[in-house]
């Protein structure tokens, strides 16, 4: 049988799909045991500057997952969340997936770019994506939205124009367990 074809492969992934797929790759670089976040930043904006368009080219100029910030050993770091001592937690240590990504940039100028983020950003996020200029954010999981943190966000991307979406979860054949059973 003839198997050669001219058409092009149908069930690629979208873009969409590619940059959360990444972030969703990224989480699992995560220690943390209870929560894992991944956040990936894309170009994805034209933009005006001066007499120039820069391009929108969807390229990936930022990855970050949650973690101790560099030099603090995984190891020697609290992971829990519950002890009596809040310096014996991670809450005040813990490094957000969103705020990795944007630190970890590879490009002097995030404005206008879109991030992808497993888990809706809390509000210290909120306000480092929104000083760094990003304007769009896809995220993938609301799980927190109840919390005073995510509402503050969502106030925040509100009246900073930033717009906030649910990654549309229906639209795609995207299974990342199969993608980590073939790793
Ligand atoms: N958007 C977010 N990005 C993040 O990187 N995180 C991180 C911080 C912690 O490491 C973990 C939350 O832990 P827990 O409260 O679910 O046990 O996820 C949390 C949120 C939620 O706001
Ligand atoms: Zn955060």
């Amino acid at each position: 049988m003839d198997t050669d074809s001219n058409r092009k492969r149908q069930r690629y992934l979208t873009w969409d799909q590619y940059f959360m797929a990444v972030a969703l790759v990224s989480a699992e670089r995560s220690k943390d045991p209870v929560t894992q976040v991944g956040a990936c930043i894309v170009n994805a904006d034209n933009r005006i500057v001066g007499a120039c368009i820069v391009n929108a080219d969807n390229r990936i100029v930022g990855i970050g997952y949650n973690g101790m910030p560099n030099g603090c050993s995984d190891d020697d770091m609290p992971w829990g969340k519950n002890s009596k001592d809040i310096l014996n937690t991670k809450k005040l240590y813990v490094c957000h997936a969103e705020m990795n990504a944007i630190v970890n940039k590879i490009c002097a100028d995030i404005r206008g770019c879109k991030m992808y983020v497993t888990l809706y950003p809390c509000n210290n996020c909120a306000k480092i994506i929104i000083q760094s200029g990003i304007k769009h954010v896809v995220y993938f999981d609301d799980k927190n939205r109840h919390k005073d943190e995510a509402k503050a966000s969502q106030y925040m991307f509100d009246k900073a124009g930033i717009t906030i979406r649910k990654y549309n979860s229906t639209s795609t054949q995207l299974n990342i367990g199969t993608l980590k059973s073939r790793l």
